[in-house]
């Protein structure tokens, strides 16, 4: 017997398997399908960017690891992604950092404009890629202070306000162009080390440059402003002016998506527990999948209990039309085009298994008391034979089954990456 019918073979038993349990896996397959991941740029160089600066990652934000061939400029990130892409089931999006801007020479954050990413809107357009978008409030000289929008100086708040401005711009700018909106994700870095002996005050200016930044109302069938919080960061261990209570009651009284980053709440914190309660009152939800280990370490993201439950919480609550799922890690200690698509096709293995789940039945027995009924069949739901309805969806989706997507990375990183040996930035 071949691969392919071993494949189909599995896979027409494990439809008879989730028949016998009312499940219907043509409709999962088809509303997996449907599904755009907005997969994060910044895996496919370290968060580095390429502004013409040479200033570091700061602001919390760390990547360890120094495995060869990080893309130092938008044509090779360009060519990583297109890889990763190749190598993942369905037709996802991207999402950009200003910082990612193709530049000729010096701009700085608040004179940036579409044009400096009309490179990415044409390649996105051509490879069928929906673009997402983040102003960029990290490795920059007037961020250096731990302070950008917060800031206590009125000339520093208004730089980090009219990038703000610039970046709704060029998010409905790439919003109008693809025809869906661009997701624009806020997150803004600022924060003490230590015990602050004022916490309100940089509340009330974030709260206000914010309400100047959204102040010109755009259509949000161009552009979907979120807010993300945190609970800390390297350098602002004690005092984090954007926390979850901040951001929540901004989101809520704004009328903003609410951006829950999985890393960004106490070690024992669990998103998955938070997005039905979010979303009863904010529109729209973006999630940052990520993997924190013991801290907000961005790791890649595996087929964790957490992503499991993340996942099974947006498909039980038919949330699917309201939350943006996007990713958030960064590892330079792997290839990092296999850590986009280990991290990818995870979330996306972790969303299968929630659509093949009996959801009515499981509730059904919830609502009825029936507890010892809700656990066994949520244990047996263990042992379904998810691999061979992924494996059915990679071969559908024309991609490689199982490990076998090993092979083109190993490739490319001999004919590519491995070239890329001078890490300076080449323009
Ligand atoms: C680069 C990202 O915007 C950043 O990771 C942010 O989303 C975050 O999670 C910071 O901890
Ligand atoms: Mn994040």
């Amino acid at each position: 017997m071949t691969k392919v019918e071993q494949i189909e073979k599995a896979f027409a038993l494990a439809k008879e398997r989730y028949a016998s349990i009312g499940v219907d896996v043509d409709r999962a397959i088809q509303s997996l399908r449907q599904v755009a991941i907005s997969v994060h740029c910044w895996q496919g160089d370290d968060v580095a960017g390429f502004e013409a600066t040479d200033v570091a990652l700061g602001s919390g934000l760390a990547v360890t690891g120094n495995y060869p061939g990080r893309a130092r400029n938008a044509d090779e990130l360009r060519s990583d992604l297109q890889l990763a892409y190749s190598l993942i089931p369905g037709r996802h999006r991207l999402n950009l950092h200003a910082l990612y801007g193709e530049f000729s020479g010096q701009v700085d954050r608040d004179e940036i404009d579409v044009t400096h990413f009309q490179g990415w809107i044409d390649w996105a357009r051509s490879e069928e890629v929906k673009l997402d978008f983040n102003p960029s409030y990290f490795s920059h000289e007037k961020a250096d202070d731990g302070f950008t929008l917060s800031h206590s100086d009125s000339g520093v708040r208004q730089f980090w306000i009219d990038h703000g401005i610039a970046c709704r711009k060029i998010a409905a700018a790439m919003g109008g162009a693809q025809g869906t909106p661009c997701v624009n994700n806020f997150w803004v870095p600022d924060g003490y080390k230590d015990s602050p002996a004022c916490r309100k005050a940089p509340r009330e200016r974030l709260a206000a440059s914010l309400d100047e930044i959204f102040d010109e109302v755009i259509d949000t069938d161009k552009l979907l402003d979120a807010v993300e919080c945190k609970l800390f960061g390297i350098g602002s261990e004690s005092y984090v002016v954007g926390s979850h209570e901040f951001y929540l009651g901004y989101a809520i009284s704004r009328n903003k998506t609410l951006c829950l980053d999985a890393g960004h709440f106490h070690p024992t914190e669990v998103i998955s527990d938070k997005i039905s309660s979010v979303l009863m009152y904010v529109p729209e939800l973006l999630l940052h999948v990520s993997r924190g280990v013991r801290w907000d370490s961005d790791h890649v993201v595996t087929f964790s209990d957490e992503l499991q439950a993340i996942m099974q919480e947006i498909v039980r609550g038919q949330y699917l039309d309201r939350v943006h799922i996007g990713l958030d890690f960064f590892d330079a200690s792997i290839n990092r085009v296999a850590a986009w698509v280990i991290g990818t096709r995870n979330a996306l293995k972790a969303l299968l298994a929630a659509l093949l789940e009996p959801t009515e039945t499981l509730q059904r027995a919830e609502r009825e008391g029936d507890y010892t009924t809700r656990l066994a069949l949520m244990e047996e739901q263990k042992m379904m034979p998810l691999g061979a309805v992924w494996d059915q969806f990679c071969l559908m989706s024309d991609v490689p089954v199982g490990a076998d997507w090993l092979q083109n990375v190993r490739q490319y990183e001999s004919d590519v990456l491995s070239q890329r040996n001078d890490q300076s930035a080449v323009v």
